[in-house]
């Protein structure tokens, strides 16, 4: 196993959990509590000017909490590396949790699980922020079956706001809006309109809605916007997916009409919301356990991580414990902290 220098003494490097274009994810132990973490490990170099892309995703994440956005813990950057420390999603992707077998769930099934989603993306809208690559591998299980949306690499945080038009053309053409495959200028909050639309259909009927080996005959099903209706959807599922993939992206369904939409409440008291969890709740006994093994006040403890960027050790050391605090489990930690 390759030693990062970097994250001696702090984590513990295991399996490899995920790999994508410049990056490899790894399945780590933050040393100081025991806890799981995944560790995104970028290599500079094999970067390249996808470099800036790195610092936007970090403070996007900085930004964002939301239960169902995987939480970024700690960054440490090198003069050869990034490494990204992220909540570990234990359940893994989603869709494995489908299965083979049944390879897709039921209306409501995919109801409790959409809901996550739509609260997840009318949250990051509401900070002016699209996610763009919205797709199966994205959308990753904890060890109690809630959603987590990871991967906001190609997250745009337009300047003019949510609204201004974008035009880099990103993301898998399978879950790609059909203005952007055209390369047409497009509004992020629309393209994942789209792409929330295809994950719809995947979860409801197990098979995309647009697949083919050929490039040019996915673009053209993707622009046809025609798409198999199998027996088995409700009229209810059907015109909800249909709201979503509309080809015309202004008389596509918006997120706000998706959040109080007939079949996203159906069985359910209310709409979907969503709340911006504040920075830091302030937990007592997390502190005082820190304070007991690193010998600080558990005030300057506070006051540092309120001051401090809210990436460093100190910071991943006092979530996973309060992690382990709201899961009901002992605030262990070692002298090593
Ligand atoms: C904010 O969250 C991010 C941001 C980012 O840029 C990348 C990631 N990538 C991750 C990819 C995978 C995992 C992960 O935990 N994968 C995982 C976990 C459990 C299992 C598997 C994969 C697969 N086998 C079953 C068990 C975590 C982060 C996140």
């Amino acid at each position: 196993m390759v030693r990062y220098i970097a994250l001696k003494g702090l984590y513990d490097l295991e399996k490899t959990i995920g790999s994508g274009g410049f990056a490899k994810v790894k399945l780590a132990t933050h040393i100081a509590t025991g806890e799981k973490v995944a560790i995104k490990i970028m290599d500079k170099i094999s970067l390249g000017d996808d470099l800036p892309r790195v610092k936007l995703e970090v403070q996007a994440l900085k930004t964002l909490l939301h239960q169902h956005i995987c939480r970024l813990y700690q960054v440490i950057e090198t003069d050869s590396h990034y490494f990204m420390v992220i909540e570990y999603c234990s359940g893994g992707e989603l869709f494995d949790h489908i299965g083979i077998e049944k390879n897709r769930l039921s209306e409501t099934e995919s109801r409790k699980f959409f809901r996550q989603i739509v609260s997840a993306v009318a949250y990051l809208h509401s900070l002016g922020y699209a996610h763009r690559d919205l797709k199966p591998e994205n959308v990753l299980l904890d060890r109690e079956e809630n959603l987590k949306l990871i991967d906001f690499g190609l997250c745009a945080k337009p300047k003019n706001g949510i609204d201004s038009h974008l035009q880099t053309s990103c993301g898998s053409p399978t879950y790609a809006a059909p203005e952007l495959i055209l390369g047409k200028k497009y509004l992020g909050s629309e393209v994942d309109i789209w792409s929330m639309g295809v994950l719809l259909y995947a979860l409801l009927c197990g098979f995309l809605p647009f697949d083919d080996n050929s490039i040019e005959n996915l673009y053209r099903k993707i622009l046809s916007g025609k798409y198999d209706e199998p027996s088995w959807l409700s009229s209810s599922s059907k015109r909800l997916i249909r709201a979503m993939l509309q080809i015309d992206p202004k008389k596509r369904i918006t997120i706000q009409e998706l959040c109080n939409h007939p079949w996203i409440t159906a069985g359910f008291l209310n709409p979907v919301s969503f709340v911006h969890k504040t920075n830091f709740e302030k937990d007592d006994d997390v502190l005082s356990t820190m304070s007991a093994i690193c010998g600080e006040h558990a005030s300057d403890i506070w006051r540092k991580l309120v001051k401090s960027d809210r990436t460093d050790y100190r910071t991943a050391t006092y979530l996973l414990l309060l992690d382990r605090k709201l899961r009901g489990l002992s605030l262990r930690i070692s002298p090593s902290a």
